[in-house]
C-alpha cells in the first residue's frame, strides 16, 4: 500500500471477525513485541492466533524474531483484560511503504484499543544506560520526520484527523506512572529502568561512530529502526501510548578512532603496535538480549496492563 491508496479497513475488520471470537475481537490494549519480543504473549490466556497473511493490508514480517501473527487473548487476574499483541512489526528498511507499516496501528484502533504499549530492541547512545535495562520513553527524535520521510505524508486517512499533528506530548505520563509503580510492586531493582529519548534511523545499516555522536549530541539516549512511525499513527489515532526500549548494544562511540598512520609509523619505526579494534553490533547480540530479559518486559508488561482498568484518564 502507498500513500493515497484507499486503505482495506473494512475487509481487515471482517478477517478479524471471522477468526476471533466475540470476547477478544475488541480489546481496549494493544501491545507491539519488538525484536526478539514475541515472548510477551506468551502467558495470554484462551489466545488465537491469526497470521498476518489471513488480515487483508497486512505484508508478513521478515526480520528474524519477528513472527507475522496477532495474538488476541486475557492477561490478569480474574476475568483477565483483553488484549491485542503484534508479534511483529514491519520496518521501513524492509521494503515497506508507511502506510503498511503502520496499517496494524490503525487496525488495533478501530478495533476498539484505547492504550499501546510498544516495544523495541535498541541500542544505547548514554554510557550511563548499560545493555540490558529497559528505557521508558519520554520523547523521540525523528530525523526522517525532519526530511520528508513522515508516516503521515501524503492525504489524511480521516477527516477527523488533524492536518497538523501536535506531537509535545506523544507519551502518556500516565501510563509511564504505571510503570515505574509496577517495578516498584515487582521488586525491582532502581536501575533496571530508567527515562529517556529514542532516536528513530531508517536502518538497516547500524551507525557509524560518526552518527551515533551526531545523535547523542542531539540528546538521544537510545537509537533504533522502529516504533516512531507507529507512535506519530497512533497519536494521530488517539490511543495512549507507552514505549518500552530494551537496551540490547552500545553503539560504538569510541573517544579515539583507531589510527592506522600511528600504526605504519610505529612499525617503520621498529616498534610496531596495534591499536584497539572497533567493536561491532549484530541483530544476533539484540536478539540474545531480548531473550535474557524477556521474562522481565513480560512481568513488566502484564502488570502495566493489569492496572490500566484502575486508571480513569485511561479509559
Ligand atoms: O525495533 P525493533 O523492531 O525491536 O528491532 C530493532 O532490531 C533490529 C536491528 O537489530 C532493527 O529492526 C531495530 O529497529
Ligand atoms: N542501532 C539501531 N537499531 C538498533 C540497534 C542499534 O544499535 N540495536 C537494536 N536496534
Amino acid at each position: 500500500m502507498t500513500a493515497g491508496t484507499a486503505l482495506p479497513f473494512a475487509e481487515t475488520l471482517e478477517a478479524v471477525r471471522a477468526l476471533v471470537p466475540t470476547k477478544l475481537r475488541n480489546p481496549r490494549i494493544g501491545i507491539v513485541c519488538g525484536s526478539g519480543l514475541s515472548g510477551l504473549a506468551e502467558s495470554f490466556r484462551e489466545t488465537v492466533l491469526v497470521p498476518y497473511e489471513k488480515l487483508p493490508g497486512f505484508a508478513k514480517s521478515t526480520v528474524p524474531g519477528h513472527k507475522s501473527s496477532l495474538a488476541f487473548g486475557l492477561t490478569g487476574k480474574g476475568e483477565g483484560v483483553s488484549v491485542v499483541a503484534m508479534l511483529g512489526r514491519f520496518h521501513p528498511y524492509e521494503g515497506h511503504a508507511f502506510p503498511t507499516v503502520v496499517y496494524p496501528i490503525r487496525i488495533m484502533a478501530r478495533l476498539g484499543v484505547k492504550n499501546i504499549i510498544i516495544t523495541n530492541a535498541a541500542g544505547s547512545l548514554n554510557p550511563n544506560i548499560p545493555v540490558g535495562t529497559i528505557v521508558v520513553i519520554q520523547d523521540h527524535l525523528a530525523l526522517p520526520n525532519l526530511t520528508c520521510m513522515n508516516p503521515l505524508l501524503g492525504p489524511s486517512t480521516s477527516p477527523e484527523h488533524p492536518r497538523f499533528l501536535p506531537l509535545s506530548d506523544a507519551y502518556s505520563p500516565a501510563l509511564r506512572r504505571l510503570l515505574f509503580l509496577s517495578a516498584h510492586h515487582l521488586a525491582l531493582d532502581r536501575s533496571a529502568l530508567t527515562e529517556g529519548t529514542y532516536a528513530w534511523v531508517g536502518g538497516p545499516t547500524y551507525e557509524t561512530p560518526a552518527e551515533g555522536r551526531l545523535l547523542r549530541l542531539a540528546g538521544a539516549d537510545v537509537v533504533g529502526m522502529s516504533t516512531v512511525p507507529e507512535v506519530v499513527v497512533a497519536r494521530e489515532e488517539g490511543l495512549n501510548i507507552m514505549v518500552m526500549s530494551l537496551v540490547t548494544n552500545f553503539v560504538v562511540i569510541p573517544d579515539r578512532y583507531r589510527s592506522i598512520r600511528e600504526e605504519v609509523e610505529a612499525e617503520l619505526a621498529g616498534n610496531p603496535i596495534q591499536l584497539e579494534q572497533a567493536q561491532v553490533v549484530s541483530h544476533e547480540e539484540v536478539l540474545e538480549v531480548g531473550r535474557e530479559k524477556a521474562e522481565l518486559m513480560k512481568k513488566l508488561v502484564e502488570s502495566v496492563v493489569e492496572r490500566i482498568p484502575t486508571v480513569p484518564e485511561l479509559q
